[in-house]
């Protein structure tokens, strides 16, 4: 390895005097302009992973739901995964060095990370429609040519798609082909077998409108919509012909707003769902007949998947370990129904789907969903391999249920959750089970809950504990918390600093139904903290007006500070 050349190499990727910035729960994330010594620089350090994993490694150009004019990178490990905490560290460390010290960082990552210099490298590359993408997968490749790494550039992919192929290089061809047609005919094949089972005929139940975000879903989902046609119409909205990535659509936008994208029709009752900028996130939605929007967030996405899996296993008679995977954000409705009416075991980690993962891998069976949409299921290898045994061998009822669990296990993206292989799962499950959009959504009722972002002078002066759901410091914080949250019927409520954003986001629920024999009635309850030092407040409002009767609420915005 020549680190002279990569010396040199750098100069032509010189980074910006002063900037530092860190790899977050999601990788790099800033303006596209700061970007191309941080690409050049994780394409080195891709190679170096490689080497030390002796597998493929994956680098995504992408910044997901932020705004077009914004990029990113994220490197991923050869399951699929997100990188590995150590790996995350180097990667700040490489990415902050200045000019002169990039061979001793380099070296250093080499000699702690036991890197063996001989070793070949190989690592792919993906990137999102971002305008800035195609110039900034060059400097990826710069950075792994320059260090001797062999390469393959997918060129657009969603976020998903290449975890995928990244999964599927290292898993010796046992997870599937690793090129797109691999992919499409991989779940659209699992797609077919299972709606063919499906009672309803193939009428207007079976299409969905699906809001791209102006995103590279839009391209990906009318490359595979070919394939799978016959068994469903979609769709699409914000396919990037005209607006702007992520700009009032989206399922970021959809999820915060709590309203429905703007460029989408939709008609009552009809089912929408909107995919996030680089289609690793769903949510699903749609507007009843009295003009109420509705949305099913990942905690519905999660109950309707579980509870489906739950039931195929009945069938079959197979009593395996199931578990779902939550975060400090799931609207405590959901949990309390996994719990007490499915009797499923919940269990919560911190935000960041990499936690989510791991916590599910421990399961012969895991969910896992974050409420904003980003979630799969993973089956543990001897799992898969039984089920397919299952299918062959099993007759009627059980014989059905477990061709059904296998042709579903093939539909799930087991690599990380992935927006287009949700939406077949979902519809699969909706023709499957003959639900509506409606009957999927009554299954429980929201607690109402608020989520806002506080600007503070330094997040880090909030560490949290217990998943995130309790504040160690400052001191006095989660007491205060406490003793405002008890006067409230199940209430929840948790400040924890962003792992994205220079922010504190605050969340807040309560049960603050109203008196429903008298119909429409505002209600607010406010959380106004105070700790005996008086140097932090927080106040929260939520204000509803809910109709009981037809389980709708409309929260108007709430209005909170934060001060340290
Ligand atoms: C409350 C929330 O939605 N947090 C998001 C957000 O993380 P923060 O650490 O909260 O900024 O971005 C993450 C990466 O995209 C995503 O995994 C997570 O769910
Ligand atoms: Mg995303």
């Amino acid at each position: 390895m020549d680190l002279e050349a990569v010396s040199k190499r750098s100069a032509f990727h010189a980074k910006p005097q002063g900037l530092i910035l860190q790899y977050g729960t999601a990788g790099f994330r800033t303006n596209a302009q700061h970007l191309d010594h941080i690409m050049f620089r994780m394409g080195l350090l891709a190679v170096l992973r490689s080497k030390q994993t002796k597998s493929t490694i994956g680098v995504m150009v992408t910044a997901s739901h932020n705004p077009e004019e914004d990029n990113g990178v994220k490197l991923i490990d050869p399951l699929g995964e997100m990188l590995a905490p150590t790996w995350e560290e180097h990667a700040t460390c490489l990415a902050s060095a200045e000019e002169q010290d990039m061979p001793r960082v380099l070296t250093a990552i080499m000699e702690k990370e036991a890197v063996d210099p001989q070793q070949a490298a190989f690592v792919v590359i993906g990137k999102d429609t971002r305008p800035s993408s195609e110039k900034l997968s060059q400097s990826v490749i710069d950075g792994v040519t320059v260090l001797g790494g062999q390469f393959h550039d997918y060129g657009l992919l969603t976020t998903p798609q290449l975890h995928y192929m990244v999964y599927c290089r290292n898993s010796g061809g046992r997870y599937g082909k690793a090129t797109i047609e691999g992919y499409c005919q991989k779940l659209s094949k699992a797609f077919v077998e299972l709606t063919k089972q499906a009672s309803c005929s193939g009428d207007e139940n079976r299409s969905v409108k699906v809001d791209c975000a102006n995103g590279i879903g839009a391209l990906k989902l009318k490359e595979m919509e070919h394939y799978f046609s016959q068994g469903l119409l979609v769709q699409l909205f914000n396919d990037g012909t005209e607006g702007r990535l992520n700009h009032l659509c989206g399922a970021d936008f959809v999820k915060s707003h709590q309203k429905p994208p703007q460029g989408m029709e939709m008609k009552s009752d009809e089912r929408c769902c909107s995919f996030d900028g680089d289609a690793d996130r769903i949510v699903y939605y749609y507007r009843d007949a009295d003009g109420h929007f509705h949305l099913i967030d990942g905690d519905k996405i999660a109950t309707l998947i579980s509870s489906f899996l739950k039931d195929l296993l009945l069938e079959i008679g197979e009593s395996l370990n199931m578990g779902v995977v939550q975060t400090a954000y799931a609207n405590g409705s959901s949990t309390r129904y996994l719990e007490e009416v499915m009797k499923v075991p919940v269990y919560c980690t911190k935000t960041g789907v990499k936690h989510l993962h791991h916590k599910a891998q421990e399961f012969d069976i895991g969910v896992y969903f974050e409420a904003n949409g980003h979630g799969t299921a993973l089956f543990s290898e001897a799992v898969e391999v039984k089920i397919k045994r299952l299918a062959q061998e099993l007759q009627d009822e059980k014989g059905k249920a477990a061709k059904m669990l296998a042709s579903i296990i093939d539909l799930f993206n087991q690599a990380t959750g992935d927006a287009i292989s949700d939406m077949l799962v979902i519809e699969a499950i909706l023709a499957l089970k003959g639900l509506t959009v409606q009957q999927w959504d009554a299954i429980y009722v929201d607690l109402p809950n608020r989520q806002l972002k506080v600007k503070v002078a330094d997040r880090r002066v909030i560490s949290t504990t217990n998943a995130e759901r309790q504040a160690l410091t400052p001191p006095g914080l989660q007491e205060a918390i406490n003793d405002l949250v008890k006067k409230y019927k199940l209430a929840r409520a948790f400040v924890r600093p962003s792992g994205t954003e220079d922010i504190v986001r605050v969340y807040a629920e309560a049960d603050s139904q109203v008196s429903w024999e008298q119909g429409r009635r505002n209600h607010s309850c406010v959380w106004n903290l105070t700790t005996a030092k008086g140097f932090f407040k927080i106040e929260i409002k939520i204000e509803c007006t809910g109709t009981y009767i037809v389980n709708s609420y409309q929260t108007v915005p709430c209005c909170g500070f934060l001060r340290v």
